[in-house]
């Protein structure tokens, strides 16, 4: 997918990573928001519009033909007179259909397409947010958001406007056409157009809270579901079925009680619209009754009159019912305006004025006095940071768990910017980079060894989807992969299974040790390489790691000492800065936190 800069929110506050709450948002408003974010065939639309325009007014022009019927032919009985209103007719009928037909199909096809283009516009958008930010909302909410939250977006913006056009011009076809035979009717008939109207507004309101409560808690027993999913194996291994049925049901239950609350109002709605639909019709058959006797219409205009109610009323209880479920869609606008918020902490476009960095990259890093505190979070976790890295320099960061030290590789892979200092890669401000620039020179292993669901090749390669299959089979030989692969029937082309689940930790890990090493990258980020590994698989990495690890400059997370013993600078990280140094290029990096001092 091209790159695309980021979804520019009215209300966002910049470089905003934490979810916020729901913001308030009317139809027009959502309309404006989520309308320019994907570009819309608007000649389809148009055309769409007319053709349903076309066959309301088609059916409109064969209902008066039913009063010529009546007072010219059934009359009298003068079946010569039946031929040409019938033919005229059956002309408008299949005018009116095809009309209708076309239209029908092109509404669907332009907003089948706005919600393809509004998925991928918020998929583009949630790659680019920090991976903390989003594990805040939950996977399985994001993906209800994505799906569900999407489409009622899509009825709101997309289909509602040409359906408002379409139902309006037809309320106002079929309204015209009943005034012109009987405007005494047709002001009993719109008598009730401003309680169809108030019951819409009142209806509108109850329905959107109960959407917002019922998509809320959709997305949190997906949450939920996918979490119970993913941690199985514990839940088997501990016993925990029960308790894990228990909560799942107890957010089942409240999201049933959000769908009946929504079933309830709709329940009222349509026959409370029915029973004033039927007063509406009485009353029309009074009064028609009253100016037959007065002789002011004849029994064909009151037939008419009665078949373009037939198609007048059902209009007027559209626009209501549209309104009710435009105001309820809006529940799932604020949702995607919440995910559209969460923005990404850095600037990912190519800045024309700001020069790339000079090929090739050497991979010297520097740390001056940097800061940093997550969002929202009062205290710092690292203040003061100061470290002089040359390229190729192997440089081990140890420390207490929750020290900081993974922040290190979040910073430096601008997952988020610092709070005070700089980062420079090669002399040049990070921060002053595109981000897509920097992650390009930098490859993260991580512990977690992240695998898709696909073949053993194509997780290799994902970092370097052009490499040839030479280059695939040296990277899995230096990661010590090749003789496991070799040995599988497929070879190359087995699948892994999800999250590489025919795997074993080793060898999952062998493979994003190849995937690593593919990447040309002269900056490596390794995350506790180790953790997770038995001695032997632990063991059996190291060769591979000091494969990967030559000649690029790379910060080694690890609290094994087998891995520190290697490394070229060991820096222990405690209390948000660096405190102890130790290795042969100590000297250096004690001078300059000194001089940071
Ligand atoms: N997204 C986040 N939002 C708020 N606080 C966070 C976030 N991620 C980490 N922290 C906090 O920042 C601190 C440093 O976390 P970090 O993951 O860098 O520690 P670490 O030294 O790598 O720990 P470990 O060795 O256990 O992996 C911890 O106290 C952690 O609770």
């Amino acid at each position: 997918m091209s790159r695309a800069a980021p979804i520019a929110m009215p209300m966002a506050a910049p470089g905003a990573s934490a979810p916020t709450r729901h913001a308030r948002l009317s139809p027009p408003a959502a309309f404006r928001i989520f309308w320019p974010l994907v570009s819309v065939n608007r000649v389809v639309v148009v055309v769409s519009v007319v053709l349903l325009v076309v066959s309301a007014a088609c059916d409109a022009a064969a209902i008066g033909i039913v009063g010529v019927l009546t007072d010219k032919v059934l009359a009298p009985g003068d079946l010569a007179a039946f031929w040409q209103p019938a033919a005229l007719w059956l002309g408008l009928a299949a005018a009116g259909a095809a009309a209708s037909a076309a239209g029908g199909y092109l509404t669907g096809w332009s907003s089948e397409h706005f919600l393809l283009g509004l998925r991928d516009r918020l998929f583009q958008h949630l790659q680019q947010v920090p991976p903390d930010a989003l594990d805040r909302f939950g996977t399985g909410d994001l993906v209800t958001r994505l799906t569900g939250d999407i489409e009622a977006v899509e009825s709101l913006v997309a289909s509602a406007p040409v359906e408002l056009v379409t139902t309006a011009v037809g309320a106002v076809v079929f309204g015209a056409a009943a005034f012109w035979t009987s405007w005494q009717l047709a002001l009993v008939t719109f008598a009730v157009a401003p309680v169809i109207w108030f019951g819409a507004r009142v209806f509108g309101t109850l329905m959107r809270s109960a959407t917002r409560d019922e998509r809320d808690s959709n997305g949190r027993l997906a949450s939920l579901l996918e979490e119970s999913l993913a941690n199985m194996p514990l839940v088997q291994a501990y016993g925990r079925q029960q308790a894990e049925q228990r909560k799942v049901h107890r957010e089942g239950r409240v999201w049933m009680r959000a769908g009946l609350r929504q079933i309830r109002l709709s329940s009222v709605y349509g026959p409370a619209g029915e029973f004033i639909e039927t007063l509406s019709v009485l009353a029309v058959i009074g009064a028609g009754a009253w100016q037959i006797s007065e002789h002011h219409l004849s029994v064909g205009g009151l037939l008419s009159f009665a078949a373009y109610l037939g198609y007048l009323q059902p209009k007027l209880q559209e626009l209501g019912e549209l309104a009710v479920s435009a105001s309820s869609a809006t529940a799932a606008c604020e949702r995607l305006v919440e995910v559209l918020r969460t923005g990404p902490v850095a600037e990912s476009a190519p800045r024309p004025d700001i020069p790339p960095l000079a090929e090739p990259v050497r991979g010297a890093l520097a740390f001056h006095d940097v800061g940093f505190a997550y969002p929202g979070a009062g205290r710092p976790v690292l203040h003061g940071v100061h470290l002089d890295i040359a390229p190729g320099t192997l440089v081990a960061v140890t420390g207490p768990s929750g020290a900081g030290k993974s922040t290190l590789g979040k910073l430096l892979l601008r997952v988020y910017e610092p709070s005070q200092g700089r980062i420079l890669l090669d002399g040049r401000d990070i921060a002053q980079l595109p981000v897509d620039e920097v992650r390009r020179h930098i490859t993260l292993l991580l512990q977690d060894s992240m695998l898709f669901d696909g073949t053993i090749r194509e997780n290799i390669v994902y970092g370097r989807p052009d490499a040839t299959d030479e280059e695939v089979l040296a990277a899995a030989t230096a990661a010590d992969a090749h003789g496991f692969i070799d040995t599988l029937p497929a070879g190359y082309d087995t699948p892994v299974g999800r999250r590489g689940s025919h795997l074993s930790g080793g060898q999952r890990r062998r493979i994003a040790l190849a995937r690593a090493m593919l990447r040309t990258a002269p900056v490596l980020i390794l995350d506790e390489p180790t953790a997770g590994l038995d001695d032997a698989s632990a063991a059996r990495i190291m060769t591979p790691l000091r494969r990967l690890t030559a000649g690029r400059t790379t910060l080694l997370i690890t609290h094994d000492l087998r891995l520190t013993a290697q490394a070229d600078l060991v820096l222990h990280l405690a209390d948000g800065t660096v405190t102890l140094v130790a290795g042969p290029l100590a000297a250096t990096v004690t001078e300059a936190a000194h001089h940071a001092a």
